[in-house]
This record gives C-alpha cells, sequence and structure tokens, in this order.
C-alpha cells in the first residue's frame, strides 16, 4: 500500500501558518464550507486539540495529522459526498460537544466524544455518491459483500475507516489502553452504521420515547440513541444553516441522485421520481425531506438539549423558504424549466 500521503505532506499541517481566524468558529450559526479547502485538514487538528483529546488521549499529532490526510484522500471528489461533507459532519460534532457540553455534563463519556468525532469525519469515506438500494440494483462489489447484512454503503465506510486506521504511521489511537481501544471501535461502528437511513427509521421512535421519559445516562440503550441521534444531526447540519447555504446543499444532493437516476435509466430501470430530472420535484421533496425527516429528529434533539432551538427554528425558516420557492418554481415551471434548472 504505497505511502499516498508523504511526511512533507504531514509537516505542512503541523506547521499550518496561523489558520485563517473565524470568530465565530464555536457558534451553530457558522457554516463551515466557507472555509479555505486547503486549511481544513488543520482545523481538524484544531477541533482535536479544542476538545482536549490531544492531552486526554496522548495523540501523537503526526501520526493524526497522517490519519486526516488519508481520510482526505479517501473521499471521492462528488458533489455532495466527498471531503467537504466530512469537514461539516465533524465540525457540527464539535459545535455540539462544545455547546452542549456532553461530555462535562456527563451526557457521554470522553471516549464516546472522541468516537464521534472520528466517526462523523470518516461516515462517508468512499462514497460513490450513489445510494444502497442502487448497490443491490447494479449488483455491485460492495452489495456481495454485505448486502446480506444490509447498510451496505454504511459497511464500507466503517471498512474504509479500519483499513485507515490500520496504515503505516495512521494509527493514532494505538495510545489507548486495550479496553479502550477496542471500545472505541466498537462505538465507531455504531455510529457510523446508524447513519443508514434505514437504521434510523428503525430507531426514531425508540429515540423519541428517550426523550419523552427523558435521558437517562447510566442506560446502555440510551446512550446508543443519543449517539445516533447525534450522528444523524450531525449528517444533516447542512439544513439548520442559512437558507442560501441548506438551498445549494439541496442542489448538491440532487446532482447526484440525478446522475443515480441517469445510471439507472442506462440500465433499463426506473428510477424513482426523486432521483428522474424529468420527474422530480426538488421542493415538494424537500419539504417532505425537512417535515417529515429532519424537523422529527431535530425537535427530539432539543427535548435533550434546549440549546438546539436554534436548530430548529433554522430548519423551520429553511422550510417557510421552500414553500415560497415552490410558488416561484411553480409559475417558471410553467415556461417549461425543470425544477433542477431553476434552482441552479
Ligand atoms: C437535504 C437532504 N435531502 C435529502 C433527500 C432525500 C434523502 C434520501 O436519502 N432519501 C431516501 C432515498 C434516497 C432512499 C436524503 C436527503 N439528505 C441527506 C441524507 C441523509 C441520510 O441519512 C440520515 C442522516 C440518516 C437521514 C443519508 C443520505 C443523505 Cl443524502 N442529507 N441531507 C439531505
Ligand atoms: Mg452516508
Ligand atoms: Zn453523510
Amino acid at each position: 500500500y504505497h505511502m499516498r500521503v508523504h511526511d512533507q505532506d504531514v509537516a505542512d499541517v503541523l506547521m499550518c501558518p496561523n489558520p485563517h481566524d473565524y470568530p465565530n468558529f464555536d457558534d451553530f450559526s457558522f457554516t463551515p464550507r466557507k472555509i479555505l479547502h486547503r486549511e481544513l485538514p488543520c482545523f481538524v487538528l484544531k477541533m482535536f486539540e479544542e476538545l482536549n483529546f490531544i492531552e486526554e488521549f496522548r495523540i501523537k499529532k503526526d501520526i493524526l495529522t497522517r490519519f486526516i490526510l488519508y481520510v482526505k484522500k479517501g473521499y471521492r471528489d462528488l458533489p455532495y459526498h466527498n471531503w467537504l461533507h466530512a469537514f461539516s459532519v465533524a465540525h457540527f460534532a464539535y459545535l455540539c460537544l462544545k455547546n452542549f457540553q456532553l461530555v462535562e455534563k456527563g451526557y457521554i463519556s470522553k471516549l464516546e466524544a472522541l468516537a464521534y468525532l472520528i466517526s462523523c469525519l470518516c461516515h462517508d469515506i468512499d462514497h460513490r455518491g450513489t445510494t444502497n438500494s442502487f448497490q443491490q440494483q447494479s449488483d455491485s462489489v460492495l452489495a456481495s459483500l454485505y448486502s446480506s447484512e444490509g447498510s451496505v454503503m454504511e459497511r464500507h465506510h466503517l471498512s474504509q475507516t479500519i483499513c485507515t486506521l490500520n496504515t503505516e504511521g495512521c494509527n493514532f489511537l494505538e495510545s489507548l489502553n486495550r479496553d479502550d481501544y477496542i471500545k472505541c471501535l466498537d462505538l465507531i461502528k455504531d455510529m457510523i452504521l446508524a447513519t443508514d437511513l434505514a437504521i434510523h427509521y428503525r430507531i426514531h421512535s425508540k429515540q423519541s420515547a428517550m426523550a419523552l421519559d427523558g435521558y437517562n445516562k447510566n442506560n446502555a440503550e440510551h446512550r446508543y440513541f443519543l449517539c445516533s441521534l447525534l450522528m444523524t444531526c450531525a449528517d444533516l447540519s447542512d439544513q439548520t444553516k442559512a437558507w442560501p447555504e441548506s438551498k445549494k446543499v439541496a442542489t448538491l444532493i440532487y446532482t447526484e441522485f440525478f446522475t443515480q437516476g441517469d445510471m439507472e435509466k442506462e440500465m433499463g430501470k426506473e428510477p424513482a421520481n426523486m432521483m428522474d430530472r424529468e420527474k422530480a420535484s426538488i421542493p415538494d421533496h424537500q419539504l417532505d425531506f425537512l417535515t417529515q425527516c429532519c424537523i422529527c429528529i431535530f425537535k427530539i434533539l432539543e427535548m435533550i438539549f434546549p440549546k438546539a432551538k436554534v436548530l430548529v427554528d433554522a430548519l423551520k425558516k429553511n422550510i417557510l423558504c421552500w414553500e415560497t420557492s415552490k410558488m416561484v418554481f411553480e409559475r417558471l415551471g410553467l415556461e417549461g424549466k425543470t425544477s433542477y434548472e431553476v434552482l441552479t
């Protein structure tokens, strides 16, 4: 496995000349997609330092840096499921750890916090811009590997994460004691698999019940539900940012969906409406997704962490914007434009 990351690349990140200063880096309103791309690796390092993980787990910065650079290389150049998505998801995890004081207030352990940040960074490694069902349909190698257990893509992201950790000079977790190391990998597995929409639908009602009963940190199931909720919130965090941001991200997601639809047509399959650039109504589908899926997840978060109200409010604002843009779409649509043309 040739060293695709050179020692000089690691040194460049470690010496990262004082990275651009973003005064609201710790706020939920901050949009991580605005950070200078070449500075992203040193901001990942900064988050590990800010959260005191380097000290707490005696992490060697050069090994962590090489791991970060390999993870970055592990992401493909796709419209949405790329390194910038991974970074923005990890940044949201950082915001939750800081703003909700997840460890300080005893909601989760330090080890769970470390696993949370790592899982967010790695949760979509080597994504191909296609869904789990497309893996089955196209009879992909990943489907043959994982379809018997389900969560095909997520099992691949997990496998890539473990392989990266086992790459020469990348295992920054080797400084953990044996029990913590095994526990950390176990947590990373649960957290990355939790980003499968199917798993989310399966546990959603139990997460809701947990929030209504009141979170109990001594209940192992509650901790699993909270970590899963924190993963899905991070994965959807673009939708809690200002309208221009969340609208732009939706466009990127549909670019991937429509490319998959085109491939399905070439395979002689009928794509789902949402994947068909001729049939999809983006505002309608986005409204469904935000009102049926997103807002419910963030409302559960708010029940546990009242400070998450700002996130629910931002989501509600974006839903309103989709309602408004729907009327614009309808008017322009009458002039024969597809919803994609109107949106971009
Ligand atoms: C703005 C926005 N619109 C979306 C509209 C539809 C879908 C979708 O997958 N529909 C189902 C079909 C394809 C079988 C996902 C959307 N989506 C996600 C997202 C969330 C994911 O999973 C968790 C985090 C567990 C919810 C997993 C993957 C993705 Cl791309 N992130 N942002 C979005
Ligand atoms: Mg994913
Ligand atoms: Zn993701």
